[in-house]
């Protein structure tokens, strides 16, 4: 499909749903640039998208590809797959008589709460499925939170018109039946372990006649069809950008181009070996956000983090080329750190960061700044600051886990400039930072650097970071009330 057809059909597509970023009442604008006082609620409903089509036809594929795309945004994955009922003895005898690809083998009942519920901001629990064991281990459910996009696929989502109906946009993956079929055989018999015989058997007797019945069919509802799956990068990148766009957020990266969230980095430099390392920092957000999770288990993954933020952060400090000769006489040719920095840190939560930056930087000073907040997001004021002398010599790396409005930020920043520091020796690290914040330090100090983990969703009415993980401080340094005190002594 040529690339205008598709931009045509996407903005034919996707009902009317509300966005959390939108500026007084404004949405689809070019950059919204909220103030300091700005506040923006996060959103109601979140947008979901529907992939379907033919088994192997690369829905999943493509699914991995939206999110990897819209990495600074909250996207849960819902499988069709975890609706299908179980199956009583006499049918697991028969297994290979049972129809998988038959709208009944679903309990769309259920899909339909479960979607009603994730739609209305309530966290759900999704049973995996075993296609080995033919079975939902309702035991081993995994846990699903409210988010910006929900990515709903499977082979026969768009059968039945209240699923089709909870959609804001409708994706056909349409890929050939001979390839299908491939991808199917090798799938079937390598990863569920299938004898090759028993796969082309249930191909001929349901998988095709259910395509042809039931799946192809429900092509007409489709808002987009993308010929080739995943390989189709073109049809890909411009559902991302209307998601975007209808979310009423911007890929912040590509605004300012001096914020750098480690995870996209991540992504492109190591797409060849996989998203492991995407999964890592989303994994190690999953943990610290958890308000359930141990306090020994907090600081430990939050240093974890911290640790990869500090070493982005220090990866953007300028260096100078150096030669050394090595044990076997030849000449190495490397480079050579900066030496004139400082760290420092916006107390107290910002003193978190400091042990990974003396890990990193050995004998780093580091200097402290204490801003008061009058109110949420009431004036800031500064209340205490010790910084190195010849700081307006050095780079400075400001620590502060989370940027919400940005107030605290700006403050730090300026009281840096009025001592000297160039702006573009200021870099900024955070493990999360809200749209908000962004918005306002990267707007009033352009030519300073931000690195973060994550983007969040936004703020609340509180100027609460949404999701966030909430006081830092008190997390970190165990302040937060909770009883869960275990002090070993050596
Ligand atoms: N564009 C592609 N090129 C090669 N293999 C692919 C491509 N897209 C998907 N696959 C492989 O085909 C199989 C089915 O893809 P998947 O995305 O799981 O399809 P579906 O979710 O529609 O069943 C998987 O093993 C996947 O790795
Ligand atoms: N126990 C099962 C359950 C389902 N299938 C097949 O899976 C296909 C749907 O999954 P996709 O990821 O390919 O969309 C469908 O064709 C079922 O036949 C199965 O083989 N065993
Ligand atoms: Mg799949």
């Amino acid at each position: 499909m040529a690339s205008k057809d598709v931009v045509r059909l996407i903005e034919a597509s996707s009902g009317v749903h509300f966005s959390g970023f939108h500026l007084n009442g404004s949405h689809n604008s070019e950059v919204e640039q909220p103030t300091t006082s700005t506040t923006e609620c996060v959103q109601r409903q979140p947008f979901v998208i529907g992939v379907a089509g033919g088994a192997a036809s690369g829905k999943t594929t493509v699914c991995d590809l939206i999110i990897e795309q819209l990495h600074d945004q909250r996207v849960v994955l819902v499988n069709q797959d975890s609706f299908y009922h179980n199956l009583s003895e006499e049918e697991l005898k028969r297994v290979q008589d049972y129809n998988f690809d038959h709208p009944d083998a679903f309990d769309t009942e259920k899909l339909i709460s479960t979607m009603e519920n994730l739609k209305d901001g309530k966290a759900v629990d999704i049973p995996k499925y075993d296609f080995k064991s033919y079975k939902n281990k309702t035991l081993q459910s995994r846990r699903v939170n409210p988010s910006d996009v929900i990515l709903l696929e499977g082979i026969l989502i768009f059968h039945d018109s209240r699923v089709r109906e909870m959609m804001n946009m409708k994706i056909f993956v349409d890929t050939d039946a001979d390839v299908r079929l491939a991808r199917r055989i090798r799938r079937d018999t390598v990863e569920k372990g299938r004898d090759i015989g028993q796969v082309l058997d249930q191909y001929s007797k349901f998988v095709k006649p259910a395509f042809d019945d039931f799946i192809l069919p429900t092509k007409k509802y489709a808002d987009i069809i993308i010929p080739r799956g995943g390989d189709n990068h073109v049809a890909i990148d411009l559902i991302v950008q209307h998601i975007r766009t209808k979310l009423g957020q911007h890929d912040l990266c590509k605004i300012y181009p001096n914020l750098y969230v480690i995870q996209s980095t991540f992504q492109v430099h190591l797409l060849f070996i996989g998203l492991l390392p995407f999964f890592q920092i989303r994994g190690m957000h999953t943990l610290i956000r958890d308000a359930n999770i141990t306090k020994h288990d907090f600081v430990f993954y939050a240093d974890r983090l911290i640790r990869l933020v500090v070493e982005h952060g220090l990866g953007h400090l300028p260096f100078t080329e150096k030669q050394v000769t090595t044990p076997t006489g030849s000449v190495y040719t490397g480079v050579d750190f900066c030496k004139r920095l400082c760290g420092v840190s916006v107390i107290r939560s910002g003193e978190s960061m400091e042990n990974a930056l003396r890990a990193c930087c050995k004998g780093i000073k580091i200097g402290k700044i204490l801003i008061h907040r009058e109110g949420d997001n009431g004036q800031q004021q500064l209340i205490y600051e010790k910084l190195p002398n010849d700081i307006s010599d050095r780079h400075v790396l400001l620590l502060d886990p989370i940027l919400g409005t940005g107030n605290s930020a700006v403050e730090a920043i300026s009281l840096l400039i009025r001592k000297g520091v160039p702006e573009p020796n200021i870099i900024f690290l955070n493990l999360i930072s809200a749209p908000q914040g962004v918005h306002v330090v990267c707007k009033k100090f352009p030519r300073i650097k931000i690195v973060t983990s994550e983007i969040e969703t936004g703020l609340n009415e509180e100027y609460r970071v949404i999701p966030g993980m909430g006081e830092f401080g008190d997390r970190y340094f165990g302040t937060d009330n909770d009883d869960q005190e275990v002090i070993t002594y050596k």
